[in-house]
């Protein structure tokens, strides 16, 4: 007998109407959830939480693309750990240095996996194949072992400088022609293209651009553009209300789609390599030398290329933008640079000027700490049950730390904390660094799921930066005001392309 039928009986049977029936069976329904929600609360012992939706939880407080913005907001209202609900997701999130330390290195372990992404699921031998989506466990462990020995040991990165070098050169002689041209720069592109160029090489000898197969029709730059579109912009609604996981069947099949077309692409790349053992000459070689399987390598790479070049990019816009707009600042820069490099404009500023460019280093910082590129870390999730402060947290919770806020508090930044203040660094800030040890201050994240790429990605933006400053002059475009405002993609970049006049320093 259907739902309806048994209400009009039970109506006629008691002498009450359907709709009081029915509005009895609503209150009772919620009463239920409203006591189960209460009674988990009570025995879990939760941080505070703000009133949640049936089925979306807090879900509707984060639409509007800026996390990071909302849940420091709410964060004002009801403290800085938080326990939210995202469909059906138990989440923390937290917004304190103390905070973090807490889950990032009290907890660490227990923190360290990644929730399942239904995305990443779909990969050619599922999640685990890659590195940055992967979960915790031994084939996660053996690729950040190789990625580190192979990129990131200082004799790595020392290798590398090289390339580096010609890459950044590259980008300067091109600066030079806009300068001579008196031209307009897009210094958004640009330096999107530098990092292009500089991690691909790094990665399979090749320029990102140059990596394409002429029969597909498509280069290796548009399938990550694409990829990285596909897994930041749409979240499955799977993953977090598992029962409206049929919504999910148009974006899985366009996700199959880009899975076959990238594998297509990167398999001709992947397999005519012959690399010869002893003297792997880029990354891919030594995937291969240590016997990778050819899905698990793609993978990685895609990692690699989605990680390591839109986060030092967009630092480098950001400090630009910053530097347009605060005169003082870029003076100091062009002082320190004259002192420590000299020379014409024609002169690198090279690897070994580095350790003696303290307000360059100072200035990389403060953009991390103000503009920091991936706002909220990568998801992390709970592996066990644990005690935070005092709250009970459930295993399979998910957490976010919320670095943007981190970075902003006025308890670890001061009055000054929303400022653009590099000279921080040089006096009370002097011992802060970003590498993972000090909670205040954590673009990188810390413990074991920190970003690898820190001793590649601090050099490449120094040097860049100290070269676009020491070479040229640069002045705004007549009626073009450098917009500040944020847009989160892959990364938290500024909204616009940041425009520019090179002239070349007299
Ligand atoms: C300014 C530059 C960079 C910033 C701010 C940055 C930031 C981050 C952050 C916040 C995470 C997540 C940490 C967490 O979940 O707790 C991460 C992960 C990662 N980053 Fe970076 N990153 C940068 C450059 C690079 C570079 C140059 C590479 C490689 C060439 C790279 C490769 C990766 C990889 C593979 C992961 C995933 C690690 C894992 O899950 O085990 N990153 N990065």
């Amino acid at each position: 007998m259907k739902v309806r039928e048994r209400l009009a009986m039970a109506a006629a049977e008691s002498g009450y109407s359907l709709p009081t029936i029915s509005a009895a069976c609503i209150c009772t329904i919620l009463l239920l959830w409203v006591a189960q929600r209460w009674w988990t609360r009570r025995k879990w012992s939760l941080p505070p939480s703000p009133p949640a939706w049936p089925v979306i939880g807090h879900l509707h407080l984060l639409a509007g693309g800026m996390p990071h913005v909302a849940l420091a907001k709410i964060s004002e209202s009801y403290g800085p750990i938080l326990h939210i609900r995202l469909g059906s997701v138990p989440t923390l999130v937290v917004s304190t240095a103390e905070l973090a330390r807490e889950v990032l290195f009290t907890h660490d372990k227990t923190f360290a996996t990644r929730p399942f992404f239904g995305c990443a699921a779909r990969l050619k031998g599922g999640q685990d194949s890659g590195l940055a989506m992967a979960r915790t466990g031994p084939a996660w462990s053996e690729l950040r072992k190789i990625s580190h020995a192979q990129l990131f040991t200082a004799s790595k990165v020392k290798a590398a400088m090289p390339i580096i070098m010609e890459e950044v050169e590259g980008m300067m002689e091109e600066v030079r022609r806009y300068a001579k041209a008196g031209q307009v720069y897009n210094i958004t592109k640009g330096t999107s293209l530098l990092l292009e160029n500089i991690i691909c090489r790094l990665l399979m000898g090749q320029r990102l651009h140059e990596v394409s197969d002429l029969r597909l029709g498509s280069t290796l730059k548009e399938k990550v553009q694409e990829g990285v579109a596909l897994f930041s912009t749409r979240p499955m609604v799977g993953d977090f209300i598992p029962w409206l996981g049929f919504l999910d069947i148009m974006h899985k099949r366009r996700i199959d789609r880009w899975i076959d077309s990238l594998h297509a692409l990167l398999h001709r790349a992947v397999a005519t390599r012959d690399p010869s053992p002893g003297r792997p000459k880029d990354f891919l070689d030594s995937l291969l030398l240590a016997g990778k399987d050819y899905n698990n390598i793609k993978v990685v790479l895609v990692d690699f290329l989605a990680g390591g070049v839109d986060t030092p990019s967009v630092t480098l816009d950001w400090a630009m933008a910053e530097l347009l707009l605060d005169s003082k600042a870029k003076m100091k820069l062009k002082e320190e640079l004259m002192k420590v490099v000299g020379g014409s404009s024609e002169t690198l500023v090279q690897e070994e000027h580095l350790p003696n460019l303290v307000y360059t280093k100072a200035i990389v910082k403060e953009i991390l700490r103000l503009h920091t590129p991936v706002p909220l870390l990568m998801p992390h999730m709970a592996t066990g049950d644990c005690e935070v402060v005092g709250y009970n947290i459930q295993r399979g919770t998910r957490l976010f730390v919320n670095v943007w806020a981190i970075g902003r508090d006025p308890k670890s930044w001061g009055d000054n904390a929303v400022d653009f203040y590099p000279d921080r660094f040089l006096e009370k800030s002097e011992q802060i660094d970003v590498r993972g040890q000090n909670f205040e201050l954590l673009p990188f994240g810390s413990g074991r799921r920190m970003c690898p790429g820190i001793p590649l990605a601090l050099p490449i933006v120094e040097v860049t930066l100290a070269n676009l400053i020491h070479s040229f002059e640069w002045s705004l475009p007549p009626n073009y005001q450098v917009d500040m405002k944020e847009n989160l993609g892959s990364v938290l970049s500024r909204a616009t392309p940041l425009l520019a006049i090179p002239s070349i320093r007299a």
